[in-house]
């Protein structure tokens, strides 16, 4: 048996990067190096801290510290981790949720679950439709409701205290699973798990699970919303650590793939299955880690990889005849299909509906100047192994995913994140990342969202692995090339 004693780890002392976890070393920002790295600070992110309405930064980046003094350390020590995982299901109205739910509670894996259900209006329809019995009994699942609103607005502090009463009986469950209602927006549900200390403290978010109907998510997503007002649809991929593409028997097979596309163009570091009836695997959904930072490397490789083969498809998929059409002046490539919905008298702003059908024939042909707005960043900068790609449809919610070579300047990175999650932390909903810091001989790997910030030294360097840096953000209107530039300047100049 392990002998487990609680600390509180120690911050590092300024410039070193020697803790296990730490939270000065890249992008927490302490004041005075914010300032020592203005005098050379890149010109994007000098452009970014000049709108910056007060130099307050540090404050307002969560340091991972006060988690931290939960953490369990063994005799070896090993952070063991006991605090209680939670999964999200969230979706679009009817996208499958209950299903997934039902399917999980049903199913003989030996977890006992507590499931928090959120359901607008008074009466409570979806708990009826969970196969559990509402009685607490040790050996089965329980089910809460929180039923006087939405879980992402008005009811949050409920889930707090619902959270907290759940822990005062923690030894008779193994996990938490919250099914959101279909109009919540995942952020303050997420921001729960790490804005309130006591819940941060005994809880885990594991996961956030989105359930996409393959049949209607189209029109969900195109859906024009007023100036300020959130699509949830978007946000619910954007946030999402694994989508289920459900109900993929009311839809044709061909059309799934530019379904997946359209969904990896919001989201490049979520996996994204198939299903019907949301039949997924168990560990599809449990044993997540999305917010682990021991994850962010598999994560940051999976994202950069879907861009790739997104990339590639649409190099393929794609044929210019004429004159006047270059591919590699094209700012889009993509074979969306949305015809699949047209039954609902959906249209959407796309000049064409599909990009792979559309053959250039004229030579005054120029695709980029179509009204869809499909862009790949493509390979830049002189001789760097800098890559960045955005993948832009017509929602504004992207993913911008950016490697390169070379070792960071630690300060400039500091000054650079900083402010950019500063000037767009509204917009930005989730990033992660893996850095090569100048003289650091271990990775540096973060991950956040919105303002939320952690990270820690990884693994070493190993002997002759390129020291390469990735990132990726998902959010909304997000500029590529002003991120690319000014993670570029962070690169220590030889
Ligand atoms: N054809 C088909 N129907 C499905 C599939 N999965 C779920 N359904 C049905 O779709 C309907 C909605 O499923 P739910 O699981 O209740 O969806 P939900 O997301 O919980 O719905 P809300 O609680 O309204 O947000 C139900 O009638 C399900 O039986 C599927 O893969 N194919």
């Amino acid at each position: 048996m392990q002998v487990a004693f609680r600390t509180a780890a120690a911050l590092p002392a300024a410039g070193s990067c020697s803790s296990r976890r730490f939270t000065s070393c890249v992008a927490f920002l302490r004041p005075q190096q914010q300032r020592r790295g203005q005098g050379s600070a890149s010109t994007a992110a000098a452009a970014a801290a000049s709108s910056l309405p007060h130099p307050r930064r540090a404050s307002t980046l969560h340091c991972r510290a006060a988690a931290e003094a939960s953490d369990v350390i063994d005799v070896e020590g090993k952070v063991v981790e006991d605090r209680v995982p939670v999964t999200v299901i969230t979706g679009f109205l009817g996208s499958g949720k209950t299903t997934l739910l039902n399917n999980i509670l049903q199913r003989d894996h030996g977890y006992r679950i507590a499931v928090i259900e959120n359901e607008f209006g008074e009466i409570d329809i979806d708990s009826d439709l969970v196969s559990v019995e509402e009685e607490l009994d040790p050996s089965k699942e329980q089910i809460l409701m929180l039923n006087n609103g939405c879980l992402c607005c008005t009811v949050r502090d409920d889930l707090v205290e619902m959270l907290n009463r759940l822990y005062d009986r923690r030894s008779k469950f193994d996990r938490i699973l919250i099914e959101t209602t279909g109009l919540a927006q995942p952020a303050p549900i997420i921001q729960t798990f790490f804005l309130d200390p006591k819940v941060a403290d005994r809880m885990r978010l594991d996961g956030v699970v989105t359930m996409v109907d393959a049949k209607h998510v189209v029109r969900h997503l195109d859906e024009q919303k007023p100036e300020g007002v959130v699509n949830e649809a978007v946000e619910q991929i954007a946030y999402a650590d694994r989508i289920v593409l459900n109900k993929t028997d009311l839809v044709k097979p061909d059309e799934l793939g530019a379904l997946e596309e359209r969904i990896r163009a919001i989201n490049s570091i979520a996996q994204v299955t198939r299903a019907q009836r949301a039949e997924v695997p168990l560990d599809y959904v449990f044993g997540v880690g999305g917010f682990d930072l021991e994850k962010v490397e598999e994560e940051v490789l999976a994202a950069e990889a879907a861009v790739h083969s997104h990339h590639h498809e649409h190099d393929h998929d794609h044929e210019c005849s004429g004159a006047g059409c270059t591919h590699e002046s094209h700012s889009h490539s993509h074979s969306h299909d949305h015809g699949h919905d047209h039954e609902h008298g959906h249209s959407h702003s796309h000049a064409s509906s599909s990009g792979s059908d559309h053959e250039c024939s004229g030579a005054d042909c120029t695709h980029h100047s179509h009204e869809h707005e499909h862009s790949h960043g493509t390979a830049a900068g002189s001789g760097s192994a800098l890559k960045a790609y955005q993948q832009k449809h017509d929602d504004a919610v992207s993913s911008v995913s950016i490697s390169i070579e070379g070792d960071m300047d630690l300060d400039k990175v500091n000054y650079w994140l900083g402010g950019l999650m500063e000037v767009k932390s509204n917009d930005l909903y989730r990033m992660k990342g893996v850095l090569a810091i100048q003289d650091f001989p271990a990775r540096f790997v973060f991950q956040g969202v919105h303002m939320l910030f952690e990270g820690m030294p990884d693994r070493e360097w190993k002997e002759g692995e390129k020291r390469i840096s990735k990132m990726v953000f998902i959010g909304k209107d997000l500029d590529a090339d002003l991120i690319r530039e000014g993670f570029q300047e962070c690169v220590v100049k030889k």
